[in-house]
């Protein structure tokens, strides 16, 4: 049973790396420029310098200088306190690969780390066991348990099993009626001091899949949880002064088992010597258990250039964190968390098993680490922003505290027989006494003192009681522990008192207070006033006697209801251990036609998921092939117009080609015409070079002709007699040789040479 549920915020710390060496070595100079850092005015706020700048508060900010000390004193240290208080406690590491989540989380100690370098686990632990054993918590018994559980390709593996894992129980994820999430079927080993627990957590460690990425040599390839459950059996004496010190310390023995223990263990029978110790007080049983989660690297595929196994695990530890984020989101968006009905922790093994720290009854820590260089600014930005959406979250926490034995039937029974042999022990002891007074008798208070039942235990029954219950009622705790004295203790050792009781003290019943008074039995008597005067203890006992009646009858009526539940309750675990049976039988038997069979309502919302997801590429695809068709019928328009445009061609073509076949005769006609013309030009110009060759050979001879003539004149015009005459033949010569120059003239002209020096004259 819970207790003071108190709403908290799930509260982020961001812790800035150290560049390291192999940082130094292994990413490229240009971009080792640190981007983040604590801003100087608010130390739980980081300032990302980028092309903008940008600001984010969270609960605690660890600058690359804090050491793991610093980190566990201002962030860890208050949660122990809350863990031993009742609460459960989860912290998550959270971060891009390389960003120090194992190293904050100290989830691979060995005894090879150095006491400073040592991370969470270790120091969380060996302060738990400093207080466990310290005189602060000497009236405490503590039972502590510690599991070690890897998820890993949606597998739940436990780190702490021994022998073949074919042949270990499969580990399921389980809730309880009260929405309490546990696991069963894995490891959980009773330590007794921080040794133990740091061997199992070595040991465990080893086991955990891890692999080589281009960003870190030594990279979890798989969400790890390291778990321990702790139990504490309190003794609450009846003298307990709220707030103060318990004034009575408890008795040696207590009871054996918790009354309610999770993680498979089952409730112990309890004695009636055990029911005896309430008369001193009471114990509480408180369960509590811490997670302590180191998450996979958050990165992107193609930073760590996963391929093969790795990216499958790279697949498979994204969906986990995005189911994370998915869970975060709609738990730490305001508006949707108002809206939202559904939060999706079905989604991934990781957000069912933190379905009760994330939301839930927890005290819940989210460190977030990232690298501080610009390298890997863009995935520092995506923790930072899915950090930031995470302190939003609301959780109810409260303490697991029940009182011892209410959920144990075997000692309901007990104390109803209890109950009843008291009540007629009373009858009789009430009968007697009206006898006595009927025959005159008067009984004398040492008498009525010696009464078992008005003696000691219930003394202060027969009258405060309706007021003490009243008190009860109307505002027990289990944490204040308002205890009625030890004639209540029957009362209040029924654990039915985290219920409402009834004002007679009934447990297990929800009637208001007052609701079924009678104004009689409202009204406080004085034990005095009854047993100084003789005359008023007949009502009284009258009074007395029909209030046990009426005990009696509502036990009775309690222990019938109790009963059928018991009998109820027993049905639906054996029908429940049946299904399990079949299942556990089909499992172990392997068998993959009726594996079939074993598909889980996760399995079914992840088909859901996939049918949905195929759905929309369904649509996109259907639209896209809309597109293609309309594209394609666009085509065919246009090849048939082109073949109409080609028809139309060919003709052009052919047309084209009968032109070209006429010209091409044309041409033909032509060039034998041209031939023609020539050979005539070539005729012509043969007759005329012989015209010219024979007018030359003419001109020639004219010319010799000339000279022979001009010798004779001189010759002559040595004798007078014949000068007149000589003249006349002069000019008709003259008259000649101008004619023939003429035409010789024009024949030049025509183009006709008469050598190769010849030039037509002017
Ligand atoms: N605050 C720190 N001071 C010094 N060294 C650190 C710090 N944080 C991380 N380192 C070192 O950086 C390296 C990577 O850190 P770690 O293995 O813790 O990263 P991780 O986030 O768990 O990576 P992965 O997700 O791949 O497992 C380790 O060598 C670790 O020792």
């Amino acid at each position: 049973m819970s207790s003071n549920g108190t709403s908290t915020s799930v509260q982020v710390a961001l812790r800035i790396k150290p560049l390291t060496q192999d940082d130094l070595t292994n990413l490229p100079a240009r971009f080792q420029r640190q981007i983040i850092s604590v801003s100087p005015y608010n130390q739980n706020q980081v300032v990302v310098e980028q092309e903008k700048r940008q600001i984010f508060q969270f609960d605690h900010v660890f600058s690359p200088e804090t050491t793991q000390q610093e980190v566990y004193e201002r962030a860890i240290e208050n949660m122990i306190t809350k863990f031993l208080e009742g609460y459960n406690v989860t912290i998550l590491a959270y971060g891009q690969t390389s960003s120090g989540k194992t190293h904050t989380m100290g989830t691979a100690d060995d005894r090879s780390i150095p006491p400073e370098s040592k991370g969470i686990i270790p120091r969380t632990m060996a302060a738990l066991f400093s207080l466990v054993t310290s005189g602060q918590y000497k009236s405490h018994k503590f039972s502590i348990k510690v599991s070690f559980i890897e998820i890993h390709n949606e597998d739940l593996i436990d780190l702490l099993g021994e022998g073949n894992e074919e042949e270990r129980p499969p580990v399921m994820i389980r809730e309880d009626s009260r929405g309490n999430i546990y696991w069963t079927g894995l490891q959980e080993l009773k330590v007794t001091n921080v040794d133990e627990v740091m061997d199992h957590l070595a040991r465990g460690s080893m086991n955990r899949q891890v692999g080589v990425t281009d960003m870190n040599s030594k990279s979890s390839r798989s969400h790890a949880i390291f778990s321990v459950t702790m139990v504490q059996q309190k003794f609450i004496p009846h003298n307990y002064i709220p707030g103060g010190q318990h004034v009575t310390s408890p008795p040696s023995s207590r009871p054996g088992t918790p009354a309610s223990s999770r993680f498979g263990s089952q409730p112990s029978s309890r004695t009636n010597s055990s029911l005896d110790k309430f008369d001193d007080g009471e114990w509480v049983t408180i369960s509590s258990k811490f997670h302590f989660v180191d998450l996979a690297g958050s990165e992107r595929l193609k930073r760590t250039a996963a391929s093969g196994d790795r990216a499958r695990e790279g697949i498979s530890i994204n969906s986990g964190l995005l189911a994370l984020g998915n869970v975060i989101s709609a738990l730490g968006d305001p508006n949707k968390a108002r809206h939202t009905t559904h939060v999706p922790y079905r989604d991934s093994k990781l957000t069912r098993l933190l379905q009760d720290s994330l939301g839930g009854n927890a005290q819940t820590l989210m460190i977030a680490c990232v690298s501080p260089i610009e390298y890997n600014v863009n995935e520092t930005i995506s923790t930072l922003k899915y950090a930031n959406r995470a302190r939003n979250i609301k959780n109810l926490a409260s303490v697991n505290q029940e009182e011892a034995g209410w959920n144990d039937v075997t000692h309901l029974q007990n104390l109803v027989m209890k109950l009843r042999s008291e009540i007629s022990t009373l009858k009789a002891a009430a009968a007697q006494n009206t006898l006595r007074s009927q025959n005159g008798g008067s009984l004398s208070p040492e008498k009525v003192s010696q009464s078992p039942i008005i003696n000691g235990n219930n003394k202060h029954s027969l009258n405060g009681y309706s007021e003490k219950n009243n008190r009860i009622s109307g505002g027990m705790n289990t944490q204040n522990n308002d205890f009625i004295g030890k004639n209540t203790s029957i009362t209040s050792g029924i654990p039915g008192r985290m219920t409402p009781t009834t004002t007679s003290g009934i447990p297990g019943k929800s009637t208001p207070v007052g609701g079924r008074e009678t104004p009689t039995r409202m009204r406080p008597t004085s034990p005095l006033n009854t047993f100084t005067n003789g005359n008023i203890h007949q009502p009284r006992e009258k009074l007395s006697y029909e209030a046990l009646e009426e005990q009696l009858l509502q036990l009775q009526i309690s222990y019938q209801e109790l009963t059928q539940k018991h009998a109820k309750t027993s049905a639906e675990l054996a029908l429940h251990q049946d299904n399990y049976d079949e299942m556990d039988e089909i499992i172990k038997n392997n068998d993959p036609g009726i594996k079939l069979k074993v598909v889980t309502e996760q399995e079914i919302e992840q088909f859901e998921k996939t049918i949905s997801s195929l759905e929309s590429k369904l649509a996109i695809t259907s639209a896209a092939l809309t597109h293609s068709e309309s594209m394609l019928k666009e085509q065919e328009n246009r090849i048939e117009g082109a073949d109409s445009a080609n028809e139309q061609n060919k003709d052009l073509v052919a047309s084209l080609q009968k032109y070209i076949k006429e010209l091409e005769t044309k041409l033909q006609q032509r060039e034998i015409d041209l031939r023609i013309t020539s050979t005539r030009d070539t005729s012509s110009e043969k007759f005329i070079s012989e015209t010219i060759q024979l007018l030359e050979t003419r001109l020639k001879e004219k010319d010799e002709a000339y000279a022979e003539l001009e010798e004779k004149l001189n010759n002559l015009q040595l004798g007078e007699s014949s000068e007149s005459s000589s003249s006349d033949k002069i000019t008709r010569l003259e008259a000649k040789l101008e004619f023939l120059s003429n035409e010789v003239n024009k024949l030049r002209n025509l183009g006709i040479k008469f050598g190769p020096d010849d030039r037509p004259e002017n």
